[in-house]
């Protein structure tokens, strides 16, 4: 009687094989289900998993960069045991995937199972501290940042302080590994037009680690592999920068730029809303760090579901994060709908390994 386990197996493995011309199947189908009946579960071939990060990737239904799901470079740590190991990994992710600026796509794998966790949502976030009645940084990191310096960690109290690595291995408790600052690019904001904007003092780091998704391949889940790509602007410009939850600048670029915010139906949020993203971008490109803008980006989009298309394949997706934050109506994805079913191989939410 085959089990779910082995259902995901073999449904992942003849995806691999078929997908990829190769033949073998039958005897590595049998192998595995052996290994399923023995031990309760299998592992994946080195090919198998960097064909199953790739396909996890387009098959995320929320992300509008999968035109470049094939060129995922995939990093194979399934031997790291201890937190040390694990955090000298991900020191060589950060700085092999930033590339001085031109960033490579790429994910780190540990061990399969829940064992090894990173606590860190990305590998490289800024602190949210409460101040007298206020928040410093970044409101996001508020409960991380108070784990933190629970375990010792002691920030510089600013916008801008980037948080160390928080790493546990079994149930031992999390250790802190500050990461070596040579390793952070940053990209400090200005505008292209207006030279009062630098006054703000604004900045944003330059490649964005996703670091608390599970990854889900041929029915075995990998709770530590951290991915990265490029932003596109918006992410930073309309949301990290501009929600009044995150770290709300609108009023003060509004002021700098001598926007008057007197009536809303001025439109000055909009108004402000376009110069901060027109200052991301510019910033952005002027120091040799990849981004995209939101109409390329959904340009490229198109050019996935052609390419998708083509290959004889449906696209899924989720309409609601498919549109970016800022003019979505000026994009193709708006005026179109999507099949949001759930294909595995996937990055699937997972809760953090606290609280
Ligand atoms: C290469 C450039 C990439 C760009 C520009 C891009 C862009 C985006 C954007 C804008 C979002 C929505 C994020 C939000 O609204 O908070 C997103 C979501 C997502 N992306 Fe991509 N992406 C890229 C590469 C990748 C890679 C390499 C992976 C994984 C291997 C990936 C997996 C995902 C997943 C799983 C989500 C949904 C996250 C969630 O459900 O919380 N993306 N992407
Ligand atoms: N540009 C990106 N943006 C994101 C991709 C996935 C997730 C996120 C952050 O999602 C958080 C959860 C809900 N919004 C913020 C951002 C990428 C990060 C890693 C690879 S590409």
């Amino acid at each position: 009687m085959a089990n779910r386990l082995e259902d995901e197996a073999v449904e992942f493995l003849s995806l691999f094989y078929e997908e990829r011309c190769l033949d073998g199947k039958e005897a590595r189908i049998r192998d595995v289900c052996e290994a399923i009946r023995t031990d309760g579960t299998y592992e994946h071939t080195a090919e198998e998993l960097a064909f199953g990060a790739r396909l996890a990737w387009r098959n995320s239904n929320r992300c509008i960069g999968r035109l470049f799901w094939e060129r995922l470079t995939v990093i194979d740590e399934r031997e790291a045991r201890t937190e040390e190991a694990v955090a000298q990994a991900l020191f060589r992710h950060i700085e092999y995937a930033t590339n001085g600026g031109k960033i490579i796509p790429t994910i780190t794998v540990f061990k399969q199972g829940a064992s090894i966790r990173i606590w860190n949502a990305q590998l490289v976030r800024y602190a949210g501290y409460r101040g007298d009645g206020r928040i410093i940084g970044d409101p996001a990191s508020l409960e991380l940042t108070d784990i933190c310096k629970q375990l010792g960690w002691v920030g510089a109290g600013g916008d801008f302080d980037v948080l160390p690595l928080v790493i546990s291995v079994g149930a031992r408790p999390p250790q802190l590994f500050p990461i070596p600052e040579h390793l952070i690019k940053e990209v400090a904001l200005v505008h292209p037009d207006n030279e009062a904007f630098a006054r703000l003092n604004l900045k944003w780091y330059a490649v964005p680690f996703i670091s608390n998704m599970r990854l889900e391949i041929g029915g075995i889940s990998y709770y530590a592999a951290p991915f990265n790509g490029w932003y596109m602007g918006t992410e930073i410009g309309a949301r990290n920068l501009a929600d009044d939850f995150r770290y709300n600048r609108l009023p003060e670029v509004a002021a700098v730029l001598g926007i008057s915010m007197e009536r809303e139906a001025s439109l000055w949020r909009d108004q402000a809303l376009v110069e901060l993203n027109r200052a991301v971008l510019y910033s952005y490109q002027e120091q040799g760090v990849s981004i995209v803008d939101h109409h390329t980006a959904a340009k490229q989009f198109q050019r996935f579901i052609g390419n998708e298309t083509e290959a004889g394949r449906g696209v899924t997706g989720d309409w609601t994060w498919l549109i970016p934050p800022m003019s979505p109506a000026q994009t193709d994805i708006f005026h179109q709908s999507f099949d949001n079913r759930i294909v595995s191989p996937n990055y699937f939410q997972e809760k953090p390994p606290y609280c």
